[in-house]
């Protein structure tokens, strides 16, 4: 039966106390997925004192920023050759392609941001990836995992068409044996199913089974049957459904719920941003689809309380890994099990992951590699890309700058320094 959250913190704070070099986690995330030394990094931080973060406001201190001394060279890409995605759909492919000035492997480069006019509308070519070896492209660390993975069941799916160009996608909604959340699957593309949603379930009627999502082919009114007629091609009226392509590793994005930045416009982080950017490179025509995992791990496992407590934090002079330990929260208490469970469930073993994060890489690939991440897809903010509707605040130039330099994150430091120069609040 799934445990009821709990609260992950104590309700009252030890004035005296220092950052916890074994912080409590998240109750979604005992299985420590995740293997941040916390005491390393505390014992590397300038932290501030406890009650008395630096007295300087935060604009200024990312304007004081030494951004010249950051390093530009900085990469945990170390794969030897740039391989040519065998996934990427003709789309994706041929903006690859025709995009001669591509960055190379180990550490790509990007056009600088924010010239008026200068769009170039790159988008990120994929890089190989190989966790056995060492230097495969996600970085060293091994992640701490549970020895078998939670049981997950799609308790029911619905077909949703989209602001994306009409391109529709089928909404999962999760149960597990972790936690009481609602973890959700979107998947985009027609060839993608359940194996546990389309499990006969003891009693049901034709009418339960649609109604809880698990027919072939299309409801319309009238429907009766679960099965849909041999003819069905799977296409809707007013929707566009995307073909998946046999035999490839679909895209797939694990993401983290962040009200803040997918629901509330906040310019803090690059959340909101990514979840859009994710969804709009699956819904390109021939792109195979993709699947966004999408997690109820909200402020990197510490829940939005205690997110928001460490947003007042970094206005007081923290970076989001000093907030975290500050507030005796690791820097990241999240774990990627049910990610990896979930992928299975809907058959996707052979993945491309659209992510910056090395930990995610191989957290995701499970205890016994259930899955494997063939190729990894940057996440390049789209403001670095010289492209409209990105990012741009002196507070996200702060959290990415910190995401590379405190997590390990596979982005070049230099664009962040370019960005947050040209930052206009
Ligand atoms: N604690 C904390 N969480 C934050 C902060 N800003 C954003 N987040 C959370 O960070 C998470 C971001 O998750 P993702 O975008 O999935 O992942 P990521 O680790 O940034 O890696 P990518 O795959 O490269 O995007 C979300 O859960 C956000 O709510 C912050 O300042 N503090």
């Amino acid at each position: 039966m799934p445990k009821l959250d709990s609260p992950s913190h104590p309700s009252s704070w030890n004035p005296h106390a220092q950052p916890h070099p074994h912080p409590h986690p998240h109750p979604q995330d005992h299985d420590h997925d995740h293997d941040h030394d916390e005491s390393d990094t505390v014992s590397q931080l300038q932290l501030p004192p406890f009650y008395s973060p630096r007295p300087i406001p935060v604009s200024r201190a990312i304007s004081e920023l030494d951004l010249n001394s950051l390093s530009s060279t900085q990469s945990h890409t170390t794969m030897a050759s740039p391989l040519k995605s065998t996934t990427a759909t003709s789309q994706f492919q041929s903006e690859l392609e025709t995009d001669t000035s591509l960055p190379g492997l180990v550490s790509p480069a990007f056009t600088p941001p924010s010239t008026p006019g200068a769009s170039t509308q790159r988008i990120p070519q994929p890089i190989v990836v190989d966790s056995t070896v060492p230097n495969g492209g996600c970085g060293q660390k091994k992640p701490k995992l549970l020895e078998e993975l939670p049981e997950v069941n799609c308790v029911v799916r619905a077909r949703i068409p989209t602001t994306i160009g009409g391109t529709e996608m089928f909404l999962h909604l999760y149960q597990n044996s972790e936690d009481s959340k609602e973890h959700l699957a979107i998947v985009f593309g027609n060839g993608i199913r359940s194996t546990s949603l389309d499990r006969p379930r003891e009693g049901e009627t034709d009418m339960d089974r649609l109604i809880r999502g698990a027919y072939t082919g299309r409801l319309y009114p009238g429907r009766t049957s679960s099965r849909a007629p041999e003819n069905e091609d799977g296409e809707s009226p007013s929707g566009k459904v995307i073909a998946q392509k046999a035999e490839e590793p679909v895209l797939v994005r694990i993401h983290s719920e962040c009200y803040t930045g997918e629901t509330v416009w906040s310019a803090r982080c690059d959340c909101g941003e990514q979840l859009d950017e994710a969804a709009r490179l699956m819904s390109l025509p021939g792109s195979g689809g993709g699947v966004i995992i999408y997690l109820r791990q909200e402020g990197r496992g510490i829940g939005l309380g205690e997110k928001l407590k460490a947003y007042n934090l970094q206005d007081l002079g923290s970076d989001t890994v000093e907030a975290n330990l500050l507030l005796r929260h690791p820097a990241d208490a999240r774990s990627y099990g049910l990610a990896t469970a979930m992928l299975r469930d809907l058959g996707q073993v052979d993945i491309q992951l659209l992510t910056n994060n090395p930990d995610k890489v191989r957290a995701v690939e499970g205890p016994n590699r259930e899955i494997v991440v063939r190729e990894r897809v940057p996440m390049i903010p789209l403001a670095w890309r010289g492209k409209t509707g990105g990012i741009r605040s002196q507070e996200v130039g702060g959290y990415l700058k910190t995401k590379i330099e405190k997590m390990g994150h596979m982005l070049q430091m230099e664009e962040v320094s370019e960005s947050l120069q040209s930052t206009q609040i």
